[in-house]
């Protein structure tokens, strides 16, 4: 292996978390005020499950229409002006990053064993990328003062730009491993998400290391989406 890239919410920053608290918060508010306006009662968001399968690791947008769809409810797309009451997907998304906004204010934290690791792989000579679905990457990178790790940082934001397909396709990670200039066969993908782990399959990277810092049985689930193997740590 000649280059190593890395997921940032969950592999190298304590943010998965943080994500999956403000998704609760935005999908616990949005079905009580649909309750209370319709009488509709609908199946509570779950971190445990929901989280996982249908949000971890894909951009905004497209985690709250997978959500909303396994209720079967439908919202119109709106534009990126909406307001965060407005009940259409970028309403939604824009209350969410919101919520997002207020946790990671407080505070970002790192986990040091993935940064010693890196670090060391860095003097080694290793190729390091990093890449997340997340248009809040590059804050999060700043806040914890990590930015200047990687060689390359292909985010939601320049994901945007490039009109980059989200994950589970493979671009996000072809475009990191294309910016440092090395093959995807010479290059391992560290993902704790298991729509993030099945994307680094697609894209035919040398390695696909899940990383499972939840509960035992996530490690099953990472190696069912594609992972060559699972760590728990660095
Ligand atoms: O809303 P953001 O900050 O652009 O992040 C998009 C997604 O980024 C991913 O990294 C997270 O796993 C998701 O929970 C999150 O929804």
């Amino acid at each position: 292996m000649r280059a190593l890239i890395f997921d940032m919410d969950g592999v190298v920053t304590q943010t998965a978390t943080l994500h999956a608290q403000a998704w609760k918060k935005l999908f616990d508010d949005f079905l009580q005020n649909r309750r209370e306006k319709t009488g509709k009662s609908t199946a509570p968001f779950r971190i445990e499950t929901d989280y996982p399968q249908y949000i971890d690791g894909i951009p905004r947008l497209d985690g709250i229409r997978n959500f909303l769809k396994t209720r079967g409810i439908s919202l119109p797309e709106g534009s990126p002006e909406d307001s965060p009451e407005t009940e259409t997907v970028w309403g939604l998304g824009n209350r969410k990053n919101q919520y997002f906004q207020e946790l990671i204010k407080q505070k970002v934290e790192v986990f040091s064993d993935t940064l010693t690791w890196i670090k060391q792989k860095r003097a080694a000579g290793y190729q390091i990328a990093i890449i997340s679905a997340s248009k809040n990457c590059q804050t999060i990178l700043q806040a914890a003062g990590i930015e200047d790790l990687f060689r390359v940082r292909v985010d939601g934001i320049v994901a945007e730009e490039l009109h980059l397909p989200g994950k589970p396709a493979p671009d996000v990670f072809l475009e990191a491993a294309r910016q440092l200039g090395v093959m995807p066969e010479e290059t391992a993908v560290f993902e704790d998400a298991r729509l993030g782990v099945k994307a680094a399959r697609a894209g035919g990277f040398g390695l696909v290391v899940g990383v499972n810092r939840k509960q035992e049985a996530e490690t099953e689930a990472l190696l069912r989406n594609g992972a060559d193997l699972v760590l728990t740590g660095f």
